[in-house]
């Protein structure tokens, strides 16, 4: 990983205000387009292009199960996890449906799955059969951390060989919530009633069990909130390190990647606490339902493109908000300027 993160530039500022000016000659009010505007000039930051590329996207689904599970945290049984793999190779879940609505490069990373789904078309990187129960023991070992940080950044490596410009990461894991609320806790100090939520369906006695486990598993585990590796061992899943390596990787390869919900959002926070330049290239799609999320947007500084009132994860409000990329990236391509169309761009 230090290897990766040393790979890993800045966005390019001066790129982003040579778009800004270019914006601000095209055929129509300075900043009416809003935050396709900000879009367009973060595009620019980080592909140090005017109107850059961002089809084909390529969306990477990390799936792993949890140890947690056991606590009876999630609304579903673990064996949830298993079966929506093979949900995802046989393209009948939402996320297959919106990705080939954008037309994206779609690929399934067993990294922690706890049985063994046979299925093509999944990549099978297991790192370990589930994590440990965070209540009693920690969740990974800091090699398998290592592996799974890997796993994801080979996907994405995969993905920009297959010719992908931009990364969509989702994920799938029965108890992942729980996972995802007890890091953002410790990430951020946030009590945890704060970041504890429904998940795949809780009601909200079962939110406070819920709640319960988490306040157990922070004081029962040891780690550095200031050391992102030993909260992902602690507190962390598989497929949680792997979406972190896979936006560490984004930004190594200057690619636009889309963040998701809770859990992608916390991912995508433990990126940028190993490596602030990562914040860069993150576009953030949507804001889930899940209370944790605004917690975690806001400790990213963050504003989602939209509000579908969602809480699914799999990738799919980061899938269904791509088509706002390719928009700001049109707008910049296509658009007439004042000098082209023979217009003033002001009163006299
Ligand atoms: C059928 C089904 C499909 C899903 N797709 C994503 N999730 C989502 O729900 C899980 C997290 O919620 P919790 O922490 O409450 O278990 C993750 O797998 C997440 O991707 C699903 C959940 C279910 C049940
Ligand atoms: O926002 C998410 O990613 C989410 C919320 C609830 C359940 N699964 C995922």
């Amino acid at each position: 990983m230090p290897s990766l993160i040393a790979r890993i530039d800045p966005v390019d500022k001066t790129a982003g205000d040579r778009a800004r000016a270019y914006l601000d000659t095209l055929t129509k009010p300075p900043g009416s387009l809003g935050a396709l505007e900000a879009l367009a000039v973060q595009l620019s930051e980080i592909s140090k292009e005017l109107a850059p590329a961002v089809t084909p996207p390529a969306v990477i689904v990390f799936a792993a199960d949890h140890g947690v599970a056991a606590e009876g945290v999630s609304a579903f049984p673990q064996a949830v996890t298993a079966q929506m793999v093979a949900n995802f190779a046989r393209g009948g879940a939402a996320i297959n449906v919106f990705a080939r609505q954008i037309n994206a490069r779609l690929e399934v990373v067993d990294v922690g799955v706890l049985g063994d789904v046979e299925a093509p078309g999944v990549v099978v990187e297991k790192v370990r059969r589930a994590t440990g129960n965070i209540t009693v023991e920690d969740a990974m070992q800091p090699f398998e951390v290592e592996a799974a940080l890997q796993a994801g950044e080979k996907a994405v490596a995969r993905a920009y060989e297959a010719g992908c410009r931009s990364v969509i990461v989702g994920e799938m894991g029965i108890a992942n919530t729980t996972a995802s609320s007890a890091m953002l806790a410790a990430f951020t100090g946030t009590p945890v009633e704060q970041v504890v939520g429904a998940g795949s369906g809780l009601d909200s006695q079962q939110q406070v069990h819920k709640a319960g486990v988490i306040t157990r598993a922070l004081a029962a585990r040891k780690f550095d909130a200031d050391t992102p590796l030993s909260v992902l061992a602690a507190l962390g899943g598989l497929e949680i390190a792997a979406m972190a390596g896979a936006y560490l990787a984004a930004a190594r390869y200057r690619l636009p990647a889309i963040v998701d919900g809770f859990i992608a959002t916390v991912a995508a926070l433990t990126a940028c606490r190993l490596c602030p330049a990562v914040r860069g290239y993150l576009v953030f799609g949507h804001r889930s339902m899940e209370p944790g999320h605004g917690v975690a947007l806001r400790a990213l500084d963050a504003t989602p493109l939209l509000a579908l009132d969602m809480r699914l994860g799999e990738g799919s409000g980061a899938a269904l908000a791509f088509p706002l990329l390719q928009a700001a990236t049109a707008m910049m391509a296509d658009m007439a300027t004042f000098t082209s169309a023979g217009m003033a761009d002001s009163t006299p």
